[in-house]
């Protein structure tokens, strides 16, 4: 059974080092692909000094596109997804996410926060479903292809598409992780509005499942 970390990153200079460190020493992890999302700045050439595979995108095409990408790439059986802003990211992070699944205890893991920050273990309490580390089968992935998600939709979607096949899905907490949030790497006004820019893309990933949903009952 093979495993892949699957990293999507848009200028993430400042923290993807501290991802790739526990990741690419981690036994159970076969490959680690990075997909630099159009990244200006150093977050291509810093991943590349790992043991990892770098997909560099000329142009951002936002969070879904880039994770799907990854996973066209690899033929692994595991996807663990994670984000490239978290901050304490451990090995034991790492195994709680994987080893349900590689056991067959799960389709897919979600990681919660916990103990990690006030305001990021609080979005995470309130909306678990929409958190970026997980562990995935592959085949759930391709029963996302007729829901055409984008941006910021990959997670709900995800979520959603369990729910309907009802597969067994594993929530676990992380301990001591967090995550920098968008106000805090674009300033408030312009993090404020990146917010509410993915509260629509997660919007809209909801209003596509349940037409597509529709249509094919
Ligand atoms: O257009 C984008 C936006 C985000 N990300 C990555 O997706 C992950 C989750 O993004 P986050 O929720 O932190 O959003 P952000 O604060 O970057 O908007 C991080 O590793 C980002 O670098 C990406 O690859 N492309
Ligand atoms: O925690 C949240 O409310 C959002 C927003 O994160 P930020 O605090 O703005 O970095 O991030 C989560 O949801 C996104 C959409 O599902 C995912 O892409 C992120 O990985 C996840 O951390």
């Amino acid at each position: 059974m093979k495993i892949a970390a699957v990293i999507p990153a848009y200028n993430e200079e400042k923290t993807i080092g501290g991802v790739l460190e526990p990741l690419c020493a981690h036994e159970l992890i076969d490959e680690v692909i990075v997909i630099s999302d159009g990244s200006s700045d150093n977050t291509a050439k810093i991943a590349k000094a790992y043991r990892t595979i770098v997909i560099e995108l000329e142009k951002n095409q936002g969070k879904t596109n880039a994770v799907l990408l990854g996973v066209k790439s690899t033929d692994a059986d595991i996807i663990l997804m994670l984000d490239a802003d978290l901050i304490g990211l451990k090995r034991e992070h790492i195994t709680q996410l994987i080893w349900p699944v590689a056991d067959g205890q799960a389709d897919m893991t979600i990681g919660i926060f916990k103990f990690g920050r006030g305001a990021t273990d609080f979005a995470q309490k309130i909306a678990p479903f929409l958190s970026g580390q997980r562990g995935v089968k592959r085949t759930l992935f391709c029963k996302l292809e007729k829901h055409n998600v984008q941006d910021y939709g990959i997670e709900m979607a995800l979520t959603l598409v369990a729910a309907k096949e009802k597969i067994n899905v594993k929530q676990v907490y992380l301990s001591n992780l967090t995550h920098v949030m968008k106000e805090e790497k674009r300033g408030l006004v312009i993090g404020f509005l990146s917010r509410m820019k993915m509260y629509f893309d997660i919007m809209t990933s909801v209003v596509k499942f349940k037409i597509n949903e529709n249509a094919s009952s």
